[in-house]
């Protein structure tokens, strides 16, 4: 299957360990789409999530022990979900997606981390976001926030009770982390990397000088 634009609208993605600053961020980057593209909508969502079942999976993910192929399962079937009903459609529509996570965050945490086959991974990734065509839905934008385990896990901490990811330890990050490092060597033109080390406001100056190649 090949990755090319197949919309007439512009996905992008978010993505990095948690604590690393997708937040922050997120919805002032949507204003800034809203603001540059006046004429299009801009589409905020999330996965897990962005479907009422979509959301109801993500309590259980974030919640429950399980096995990690059913993990890795769950978030594939809430990811068939948000395509079918959120992203798709919206795309078609020429609307700009804005998603917290996609599908590299299944293979950093599910493989990368927790140490699922990319074969598997690979395997889910064609039955989720294959075409009838034989091509991949796929952002067409991925900025992901870069950020040391160690530095994450303290700004983590100063805010929030951490759900069942947060609380896994800094050598399940550091694999995490490594795996999108990989992803983002493996696809440098679909990848922005944010060094999320930098204060905020460098890092948002990063971003509003970003150029999107629709
Ligand atoms: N560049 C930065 N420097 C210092 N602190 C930051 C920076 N960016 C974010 N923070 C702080 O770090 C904490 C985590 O940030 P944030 O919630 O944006 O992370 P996140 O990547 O969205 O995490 P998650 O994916 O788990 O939701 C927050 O308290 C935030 O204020
Ligand atoms: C999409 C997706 C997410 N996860 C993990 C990553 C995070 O720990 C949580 C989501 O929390 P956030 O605060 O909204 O970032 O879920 C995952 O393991 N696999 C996935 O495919």
């Amino acid at each position: 299957m090949t990755k090319t634009s197949l919309y007439p609208g512009f996905f992008i993605s978010f993505e990095g360990i948690d604590g690393a600053g997708k937040s922050t961020h997120i919805e002032s980057f949507k204003k800034l789409m809203q603001e540059r593209y006046p004429d299009r909508e801009v589409v905020m969502t999330r996965e897990p999530g962005g479907t009422p079942l979509g959301e109801q999976l993500r309590n259980l993910l974030l919640d429950a022990p399980m096995n990690l192929e059913t993990e890795a399962l769950l978030m594939f079937a809430a990811r068939r979900e948000h395509i079918a009903q959120i992203i798709e459609p919206a795309l078609l529509a020429g609307k700009i997606v804005i998603s917290d996570r996609f599908t590299d965050a299944s293979f950093a945490y599910q493989g990368g981390g927790r140490g699922l086959s990319l074969a598997k991974l690979n395997d889910l990734e064609q039955w989720v976001q294959g075409r009838a065509d034989g091509k991949l839905l796929q952002p067409n934008l991925t900025i992901l926030f870069d950020l040391p385990g160690e530095i994450a896990q303290a700004r983590r901490s100063k805010v929030r009770t951490p759900d069942k990811f947060e609380k896994l330890d800094l050598v399940f990050f550091e694999k995490v982390r490594q795996e999108y490092l990989r992803r983002a060597l493996e696809d440098p033109s679909r990848f922005h990397k944010v060094d999320a080390t930098q204060t905020p406001e460098a890092i948002w100056n990063g971003l509003q000088a970003l150029e999107i190649n629709w």
